[in-house]
């Protein structure tokens, strides 16, 4: 309240009132499309999920996350990446095929929990509420652009997935300074994502962590702005593993790192992000935090905008799949997670939807016009997921463009 901080459109979803074809349908059907068309994502004010089912969720993950590694490392999937995942200490997160599908999500609890375990099924009925949420979305969007013939075949053409994430708490005793690096301008610089910063040389933030001990100092207001030789390797955009189901994020493997020399004291550089600037690859994602900020989100002007968590609010997000579907009238968005408060551990989870293998999607011939002429090929999005894992993949500044954007020439 008050602040004049930028903020994502906020739109009431909330159940009681939604219903399809009355007037309040057709103004949120409208506001939707505006807001996608503008930020690729909105906030969703809801009421499907009660504060009881979100506390169960969150009971549910911090017993899942606090399991040993050898049971956790048993959530796999055929894909790489889309099973139990670890991020250099810095995140976790679990990934559950169906999860909106009672006996699907059991396969879940199969592989943690052989004896059994009550939590999935809230961790279920919450994908329940949010992929009906999710498909309410995708009716509006294909409403607002006169396409409701295609939402049967679209919906249908579809499958969730979710993932859990906790991001691992700071600690409290260190001292840190923001710094600025330039990284070279090159191939390499938009592995953060960032397609727009190539012509201008990639600036990223890194953060310069000096663990101050005994055997440094005993004075906590160290200077380390001043004589620290900071030399940030260019492999901060080393490379970006996306998650195997392409439903959603590429990580950064090995991440920012460097050193810098504080006196006698070695200091690690390192980045503050817990999930680097990503698109997601998935049609849509709807994204829950839990208490803790952290999510932000790049404007078309090239603003980040940082969302704050709310007890009924979700973050709904297009994807990849959907920015090809809706043949680029509607953005994916750069977005990545910046988890800035120390000592607090940061959960939240995400159901995302994707096109089924075999699916191919092709922007129906109501979104082509002379203003809009077809901006891809059409593509299986299994094509478009391995396409991610290659080396050019991960070096285009952006994936979906170079693997089947019209004008890339291929
Ligand atoms: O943790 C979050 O808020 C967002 C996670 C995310 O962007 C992703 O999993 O793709
Ligand atoms: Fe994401």
């Amino acid at each position: 309240m008050g602040s004049c901080s930028p903020q994502l459109p906020l739109i009431c979803l909330s159940d009681q009132t939604l219903k399809p074809g009355s007037s309040k349908w057709v103004k949120v059907r409208s506001d939707v499309r505006k807001a996608l068309e503008d930020y690729g994502c909105f906030e969703a004010k809801i009421d499907q999920v009660s504060m009881e089912l979100q506390g169960s969720v969150l009971k549910a993950m911090q017993e899942l996350f606090a399991l040993p590694t050898e049971a956790k490392q048993r959530n796999v999937c055929p894909k790489p990446f889309a099973g139990y995942f670890s991020h250099n200490g810095l995140s976790e997160s679990f990934g559950i095929k169906d999860a909106n599908i009672l006996e699907k999500a059991h396969e879940f609890t199969q592989q943690l929990w052989p004896e059994g375990n009550k939590s999935i099924k809230m961790i279920q009925l919450y994908a329940e509420k949010l992929a009906e949420l999710d498909m309410m979305v995708r009716r509006l969007i294909l409403e607002s652009y006169g396409i409701e013939y295609f939402i049967d075949e679209h919906l249908n053409s579809t499958y969730y997935r979710m993932r859990l994430m906790k991001y691992i708490a700071r600690p409290d005793n260190d001292i840190t300074a923001a710094v600025g690096a330039n990284v070279d301008n090159g191939a390499n610089d938009n592995a953060d994502g960032d397609a727009n910063v190539n012509d201008d040389g990639a600036s990223i933030g890194v953060k310069v962590n000096v663990d101050v001990g005994d055997d440094v100092n005993d004075n906590d207001s160290v200077n380390i702005g001043v004589g620290v030789d900071i030399n940030v390797e260019t492999n901060v955009n080393g490379h970006l593993d996306a998650e195997a189901n392409g439903d959603a994020t590429a990580w950064v493997v090995g991440a920012v790192s460097g050193n810098a020399s504080v006196g006698a004291k070695e200091a690690n550089v390192d980045a503050e992000l817990g999930l680097p600037s990503h698109t997601d690859k998935s049609l849509s994602g709807i994204i829950y935090q839990h208490q803790i900020d952290g999510l932000e989100v790049k404007t078309k002007e090239g603003k980040w905008i940082r969302v704050k968590p709310a007890p009924n609010t979700v973050i709904f997000i297009a994807g990849d799949a959907l920015c090809a579907l809706m043949n680029g009238r509607i953005p994916s968005p750069y977005h990545r997670v910046r988890v800035t408060e120390k000592k607090k551990t940061r959960y939240a989870a995400a159901l995302f939807s994707n096109p089924k293998e075999g699916y191919i999607i092709d922007s129906p011939k109501e979104l082509v016009d002379e203003k809009h002429p077809r901006a891809f090929k059409p593509f299986d999005f299994v094509d478009l997921f391995n396409f991610y894992h290659t080396e050019a993949g991960r070096r285009a500044p952006s994936t979906l463009q170079a693997f089947c954007g019209v004008s890339a020439g291929k």
